[in-house]
């Protein structure tokens, strides 16, 4: 097959299509399962945008059961007194979460932060349940102690995209998860 211009950005691949696809294969009949077990009839999934919108969608249509869906936007803002940044919702979740088995979506686990302010969130709503769902974990960069219910792949410290994870908005659309050419992580054009 021929190389995308895209796809010769990448220094390497880290997560290939094909190891995606069956992964979230697996990933869908443990989550079918676990609340079926459970006697749940209907799931409530949150996916986090805009990075998980590719694998909760793929996702979503392997988990065989009721689901209703809704999105949260996120964005990590910077205080003027602090270089630290903080996650913050900046639109609203519409469907009602109170009573409901809720699993929230998102493409990485990183620092943590946003799984865990997002949790902190859900959680005012009373929800039943509250699970996570992640594609990736990044290794030794956790800022808090949140560890997510189901993990789709550990990565190494390095940052990644494709799949949904972008850099500068650019990437989404890859399907592969992988690293870009160093001389691409910094083009001042895109600053
Ligand atoms: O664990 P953390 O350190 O909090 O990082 C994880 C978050 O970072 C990314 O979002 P980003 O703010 O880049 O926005 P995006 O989803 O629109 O790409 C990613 O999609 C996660 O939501
Ligand atoms: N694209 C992208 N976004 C992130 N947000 C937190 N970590 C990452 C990463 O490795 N890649």
């Amino acid at each position: 097959m021929i190389e995308t211009a895209m796809e010769s950005d990448l220094a390497r691949i880290l997560v290939n299509a094909d190891a995606i696809d069956k992964r979230l294969d697996e990933l869908g009949e443990t989550i079918t399962n676990h609340y079926q077990s459970n006697g749940v009839e209907e799931l409530t999934l949150i996916c986090i945008t805009n990075g998980s919108i590719i694998f909760a969608a793929d996702l979503l249509r392997r988990i065989n059961m009721y689901a209703r869906v809704d999105c949260v936007r996120v964005s990590s803002y910077q205080n003027e007194d602090s270089p630290i940044t903080e996650p913050e919702i900046i639109d609203q979740i519409r469907l009602d979460l109170t009573g409901r088995h809720v699993l929230l979506v998102d493409d990485i686990l990183d620092t943590g932060k946003t799984l865990e302010k997002l949790v902190m969130i859900l959680q005012t709503f009373e929800p039943q349940t509250l699970e996570t769902c992640v594609l990736l974990e990044k290794q030794g960069r956790r800022q808090c102690r949140y560890e997510a219910t189901y993990v789709g792949f550990k990565i190494p410290n390095e940052f990644v995209v494709g799949y949904g994870l972008d850099f500068a908005e650019r990437y989404r659309n890859l399907p592969h998860i992988g690293v870009l050419r160093p001389e691409l992580q910094n083009p001042p054009e895109w600053q």
